[in-house]
């Protein structure tokens, strides 16, 4: 399904329906795509100031999925720019949330792609490689798995263990 077909989905209906079987994130991302709802599965990616990877994997085929990069919570360096993100945006990816900074915030608020990050920063960061994709992140105690369901709007994220 595109945007076009997919039904937002509000993350508080969402938890009035399951409650606590979904994990909630409690720390507080912004919201700074041009798509304010989204949803899909989760592939993931730890890494710290460096965002090679995240580069190369929003150049695959997102068939949906939502990418999430555990950064750290670092605000030193964006793990994301307006050309990763148009990136994304044409290999069919939902959204990103980074646990971490992204820069060209202007031009991210007017692609079709949902993302959540903690703020910007136009610092730009290493592009060494270093980090691992597809392993379990942590994001405020939610432990947050490739293949996991995972919804995002502005009141928050959950996650389907
Ligand atoms: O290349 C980077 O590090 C991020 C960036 O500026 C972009 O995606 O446009």
């Amino acid at each position: 399904m595109n945007a076009a077909t997919t039904p937002a989905i509000n993350t508080a209906d969402l938890y009035d329906e399951r409650g606590d079987e979904l994990a909630s994130v409690a720390l507080q991302f912004q919201s700074l795509g041009g798509r304010t709802h989204f949803s899909g599965q989760a592939r993931t990616i730890r890494c710290f100031q460096d965002n090679a990877l995240v580069k190369s994997t929003l150049a695959t085929p997102g068939n949906g999925s939502v990418l999430v990069v555990d950064g750290g919570g670092s605000l030193g360096t964006a793990l994301m720019g307006d050309m990763i993100a148009e990136s994304a945006v044409a290999n069919g990816w939902a959204g990103v949330v980074i646990n971490g900074a992204i820069r060209d915030r202007e031009a991210i608020a007017k692609l079709d792609l949902g993302v959540k990050a903690l703020g910007s920063n136009p610092r730009k960061s290493a592009k060494a490689g270093a980090g691992e994709v597809d392993v379990d992140v942590v994001i405020d105690g939610v432990t947050i798995r490739t293949g996991a369901q995972i919804w995002c709007d502005p009141d928050g994220i959950l996650v389907e263990p």
